[in-house]
Formats: C-alpha cells, structure tokens, sequence
C-alpha cells in the first residue's frame, strides 16, 4: 500500500545512531559528488581533460585554455588510448613531429594500430583532444608527451581538416554507457603550433631543443593516478548501490519456511543469503574508508610535488593503482552477486542492477586493466624488499615489510574465535600472510639470472602477492578508521562488526594463502569462520539501518527492489506495464507471421 513503510519493523530493530552513521559514510565528500559526476560521464567526461592541463600544461597554457574548457567553450576528450595500445602507454603510436620551419608540430597516425580508440566524448562531441603522441624532434623520438589539438570547428562543429572522427559503435548490453560517445580518431598531418604542446614537465624550444623534465618522468602520468584514487570512492558507491537494494528486497522477498500458516522465511534471515550478502555490506563501508584515506594520501601528495618532494609519488602510485584493482574488481563482482541474491526480479531492468553493473564493470579496465595495475604493485613490492638489504627502512604502507624476518616467525596465537575480533590480531595474520607472499616471490626472483624474465614467469603469484598487500591496507584502515572518535549510540560498535566481517571474510576466502604460507593452522582458520557466522547473527537486526545510512533516494537508486519502503510487489507490477510491449494486447507480427502457423491444417495427424 502506498504510504505504508512495509520495512518498519526492520528498522525498528537498529541498535544504533543511523543519523550518526549517515555522517560516518559521507564523511568529508557527499556521496551524491558522484551521482552528479556518473550523470556527467554519460554525457561527456571532463573526469580528465581539466585535471591533464592543470597536471601537464605551463602557467601560461593554463591561462589560456583552462576558461575555455571550465565555461564548456571548448569540451575536450583525454585522447590517450590507441586501436594498439592502451596499457602500454609507451607503446602509443601517434607521433608529434616538431617542423622548425613553421614553428609547428605535425600529428600523424602513422599506421591503423595508431588510430586512437575510447576516448570518452571524442566520437561525436569533443571539440578539442589532449592527444598523446610520440615527441619527434630531427627524426630523434623522445616518447609520449600530451598535445592539445582542435578537432572540429567552434562554428559549425564540423571535423576540421586531417581529422577523421568517428564513434567506436554500441559497448556492453544497453547500459548507459551506451550514451558516452567513446570515440575513435585518425590524424593525417594536422598541423599544430608549437605552443599547444603541453610544457609544465618538458619542453621544445623554438629551436627545436628539447628540454627534458627535471621531475620524475611518471608526473606525466599524474592524470591516471588522480583518476585512479576517484575510482576507489566510486567503487564504494556502486557497490553500495547494489547492496542497498539487494539487502532492502532481501528484507522483503519470503521464501519457504511457512508452518501452519506463519509468514514464509524472510530470505534475509537464511544463512547462505547472509553469507554472501553482508561481506558485501561490509566492503562497501571497508572500501569507502580505504577511499577517504586515499584521497588525504592523494593531497598530501600534490602538496609535496608543489615542493618538489617526490619521496612519496612511487608509494601513491602504488597504492592508487592496487586499490583501485582491487576495489573496482570487488564492486564489479558484487554487483553481479546482489543481481543474484534478487532472484529472478535482478535480471529486470526495474530492479536497477543490470543497468548499474553494465555502466560499472569497464571500471575494472579503464584507468589501467586490474591485473597491469596489480603487476604494478608487485614491481614496487619486489623494490621495496631488493632495498632492505641496503638498510633502506620501508615506511608507510609497507612499513610491515621492515620487520620481514620476525614476520617470518610469526605464528597466530588464536586459541578461541572471538580472539579473531581483536584488531591487533588480524592485522599480524594479514601482515604475516602479505610479507611471506612477497618474500617468496622476491626468493624466488632471486633464482633468475634475468629479472624481468623472473617477473614474468612469476607474475601470476606476485599479483597474489599485491593483492594480499592491498587487502591488508583496506583492512588496516577499516582499524584506523574506528581508532576516530566516532559518536552515536552503537555506531563504533556496528562498524567493529562490519571491520571484523569483511576481514574474516578476506580471511576465509583466501584461507588457501593464510595455510600455505604457515601463518595460521587449519583449527585457527576454522575459529575465523565459527566467528564469522556469529558476526553475521550481530549484524542481521542492524543490516536495514546500515544500508538507510548511505542515504540514498529512491530516485538515485532507480530500483523497485531497493525502495525505502520495500513496496515491491505492487511496483514491480506497476513498472511492468509501463513497458510499451504492453500497449497492446496482440503484439506487432502476430497476424503476419504467427496466425499462419496457428491456422496451418494438421498433416496425417501430426503437428
Ligand atoms: C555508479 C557508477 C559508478 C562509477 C562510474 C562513475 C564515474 C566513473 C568515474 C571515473 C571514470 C573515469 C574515467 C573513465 C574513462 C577512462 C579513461 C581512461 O581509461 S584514460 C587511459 C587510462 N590508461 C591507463 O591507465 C594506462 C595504464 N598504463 C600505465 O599507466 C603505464 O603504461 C604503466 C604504469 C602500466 C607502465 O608505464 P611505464 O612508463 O612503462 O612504466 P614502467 O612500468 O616501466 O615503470 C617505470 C617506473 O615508473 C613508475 N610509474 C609508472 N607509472 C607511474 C605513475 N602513474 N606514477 C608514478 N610512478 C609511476 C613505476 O613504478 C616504475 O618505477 P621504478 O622505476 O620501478 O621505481
Ligand atoms: C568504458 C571505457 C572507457 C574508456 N575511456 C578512455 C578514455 O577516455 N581515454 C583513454 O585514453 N582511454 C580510455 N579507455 C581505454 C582504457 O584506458 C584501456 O582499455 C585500458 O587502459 C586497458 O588497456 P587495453 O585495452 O590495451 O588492455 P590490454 O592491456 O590489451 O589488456 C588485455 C589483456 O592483456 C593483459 N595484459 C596486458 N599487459 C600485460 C602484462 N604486461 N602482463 C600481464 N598481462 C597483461 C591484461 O591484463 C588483459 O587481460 C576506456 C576504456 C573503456 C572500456
């Protein structure tokens, strides 16, 4: 019925402060930055073009083009990716060949592997390109620097001459992805001056000098990392997207269990639906935290490069290429696991989830294909322990990797599940597991007379390795996140359940890691799971209110399932009929095509 709110007695049974929790997960950004930001990636992406110019172009470039682009005067696509290249920055193809004569740089696809392909806004609308391509100065290639290039004209919109636009055509199902016009572009010597290479890292004088960047080359790739520590919040928010209407319909949907005519089982209430569905409850808080950390290390960053202190940019980029794999990778997989524990009614376009996990699973791939970045993660790790020896102290993220040795020895000292609740606990398990991962890759390394050949070989388990990293960094500031003054009836204790849910779940899923690498014994690994069906038992009365507290609208979520007041039935039913297949009663080629069969005299008795 309308107005009543059929999830009443399930919010009736919060044990905590749900406004308080409200302002825990919106924290220092309003989750709804995103909604606005989504709303204008399937527009047009400014996610890049603006951040590229303030990372890459001088004050001066800055002066000019910045207005332009902020007042949408000009709308620029990120031009990076090619028909040949994506990963492999380095391997782009494009060339900017300097022409002393003209004072001009001439840009060229040099062959159809050139041709540059998914930039997001460059198939019909982009105006401009920040286009890299390979620097050619006297037939000398000095690589990959940005370019900004004006694609079509600001009077009639038409592609400008030596430009060859078009889009890449339909992407993934129907999702809304389908609306960005990721775009595909040939240049044919388009001529450009001098002055719209982007010169804040390297320059080309007028002679034609090159002037080399007195900064880690990597600045360069100051975009992706900004982008990258971007994802990592939206990770939490579509992931908690889907866990909101998943768990409110879980509330919802009764299945079996009706005796004597009793109400069936709220599937909420089974225990493999609890098994699936709050670990993905728990990430979603766990992955929000990790992204607010993130986002203070990202600033403080920026604040160093101001001052010319790069001490931190190989941890920052490690940490924002791996957390933004494992989150995107984690959210991408628990969309799709909330679409099945709707049942049925996930498959349909009302209940919101095939729509969210069509425009969210690129993420897994844009901003750097999970498995590249991981690989990533492994080479600093490999790094970090080749400098021990040289008395090198490891700091931060992987300070544990300092006390290597006594790590080694570590053995867990659980005795009772509930000794597994004790943060201190799990993060020596978690330490223990990711510096022994590593360790083992590093010795193993040391095997190979070359090490890139060893890194190859190797590359399956060193991406294990990053991912034990990674997981512990997540999981270590899930702790320091309740170490805060958090106020509220019951709230620190609700996020203690969910911090030791979604690491005894880290844990059980990868009990193989915990095993091999003899940090924990197998009665250990079964207390961790004894405890992780009573946190399950804890968090059950709590599982509405925690998902009210990402407040979102109905509106945002566009799901008849997710709605605030769990309504569903009548809804689905509702939205049903608006599909237009149901503006009439015979459907369109019935007479035509299927009347015929349907009047077709029976042949010797047979049909
Ligand atoms: C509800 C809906 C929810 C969400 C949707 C809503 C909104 C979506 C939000 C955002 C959408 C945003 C974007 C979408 C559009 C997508 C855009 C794109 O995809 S842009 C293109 C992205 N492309 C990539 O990411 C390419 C990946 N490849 C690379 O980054 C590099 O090629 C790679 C790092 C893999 C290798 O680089 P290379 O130069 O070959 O370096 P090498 O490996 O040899 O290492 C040398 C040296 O450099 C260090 N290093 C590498 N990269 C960096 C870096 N970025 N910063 C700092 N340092 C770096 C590396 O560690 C090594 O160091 P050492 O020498 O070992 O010390
Ligand atoms: C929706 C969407 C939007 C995009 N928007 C933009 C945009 O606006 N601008 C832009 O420039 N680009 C954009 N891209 C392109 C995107 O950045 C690239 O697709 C992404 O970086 C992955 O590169 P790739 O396609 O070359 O994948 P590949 O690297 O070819 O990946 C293919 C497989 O090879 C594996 N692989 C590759 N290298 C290695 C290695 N060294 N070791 C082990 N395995 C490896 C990968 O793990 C993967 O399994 C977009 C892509 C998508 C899907």
């Amino acid at each position: 019925m309308e107005g009543v709110d059929h999830l009443a007695h399930e919010r009736n049974k919060a044990q905590f402060d749900v406004a308080v929790m409200k302002a825990v997960w919106a924290g220092s950004r309003d989750a709804y930055e995103l909604f606005h930001r989504f709303s204008r990636l399937v527009a047009n992406d400014p996610e890049m073009f603006i951040p590229a110019i303030k990372a890459q172009a001088t004050e001066e470039q800055q002066k000019q083009w910045l207005p332009l682009a902020n007042k949408m005067k000009i709308i620029g696509s990120y031009t990076q990716t090619e028909l040949g290249h994506g990963s492999n920055v380095r391997g782009l193809e494009t060339t900017a060949t300097f022409d002393p004569k003209t004072d001009e740089f001439v840009l060229n696809s040099p062959t159809l592997t050139a041709t540059k392909w998914w930039p997001g806004g460059l198939g019909k609308i982009a105006t401009h390109a920040l286009a890299h391509a390979r620097l050619i100065i006297d037939d000398k290639d000095y690589g990959v620097h940005g370019f900004l290039v004006q694609l079509r004209s600001l009077d009639d919109h038409l592609t400008l001459p030596g430009i060859t636009i078009g889009d890449i055509g339909m992407k993934y199902g129907s999702g809304a992805y389908n609306t960005m016009d990721n775009g595909s572009l040939i240049f044919d010597h388009v001529r450009i001056p001098r002055n719209q290479m982007l010169m804040r890292l390297s320059q080309v004088t007028r002679e034609g000098k090159y002037v080399p960047s007195n900064v880690p080359r990597q600045l360069s790739y100051g975009t992706m990392v900004y982008v990258r520590q971007k994802i990592v919040f939206d990770a939490s928010i579509a992931l908690s997207r889907a866990v909101c209407i998943s768990t409110r319909y879980s509330a919802v949907r009764r299945q079996f269990g009706s005796h004597n005519g009793s109400p069936e089982t709220q599937v909420i209430d089974y225990k493999t639906q609890q098994a699936r569905l709050f670990p993905l409850l728990a990430s979603a808080y766990a992955i929000r935290f990790v992204s607010e950390w993130l986002n203070s290390f990202y600033k403080d960053l920026l604040q160093r490069l101001e001052a010319k202190d790069f001490s931190t940019l190989p941890e920052a980029h490690a940490c924002t290429a791996g957390l933004k794999s494992i989150t995107t990778s984690v959210a991408a997989d628990g969309i799709e696991e909330c679409r099945k524990l709707c049942g049925g009614h996930g498959y349909l376009t009302s209940s919101g989830l095939p729509e969210l996990s069509a425009v969210y699973i690129p993420a897994c791939t844009y901003e750097g294909d999970n498995v590249v970045m991981l690989l990533q993660v492994a080479r600093y790790l490999m790094k970090t322990i080749s400098q021990l020896k040289s008395g090198n102290k490891p700091v931060g993220t992987t300070a544990y990797l300092g006390r290597a040795e006594q790590l080694m020895q570590y053995h867990s000292d659980v005795l009772r599940a509930e000794d597994w609740l004790k943060p201190n606990v799990v993060v020596e398990a978690f330490e223990a597991r990711a510096a022994r991962m590593s360790m083992a890759c590093a010795q193993n390394l040391s095997k190979f007379n070359n090490p890139e050949d060893g890194f190859q070989e190797l590359s399956a388990d060193l991406v294990e390795a990053a991912t034990a990293h990674c997981q512990l960094i997540i999981v270590s500031k899930f702790i320091e996140k309740l170490q805060q003054d958090i106020p509220g009836k019951g709230v620190k204790e609700q996020l203690g359940v969910l911090r030791s849910i979604y690491a005894l779940f880290l844990l059980h899923k990868h009990i193989g890691d915990f095993l091999s690498t003899d940090c924990i014994t197998p009665k250990q690994g079964y207390l961790a799971n004894e405890q992780l069906r009573s946190l399950y038992s804890q968090v059950r009365p709590n599982a509405i209110a925690l998902v009210d507290a990402f407040n979102y609208t109905d509106h945002f979520l566009s799901s008849v399932l997710g709605r605030y007041d769990g309504n569903v039935y009548p809804k689905l039913y509702e939205e049903a009929w608006k599909d237009p297949l149901n503006d009439t009663s015979i459907p369109d080629g019935f007479h035509e095509y299927v009347q015929p069969m349907l009047k077709q005299p029976l042949h010797h008795g047979r049909l």
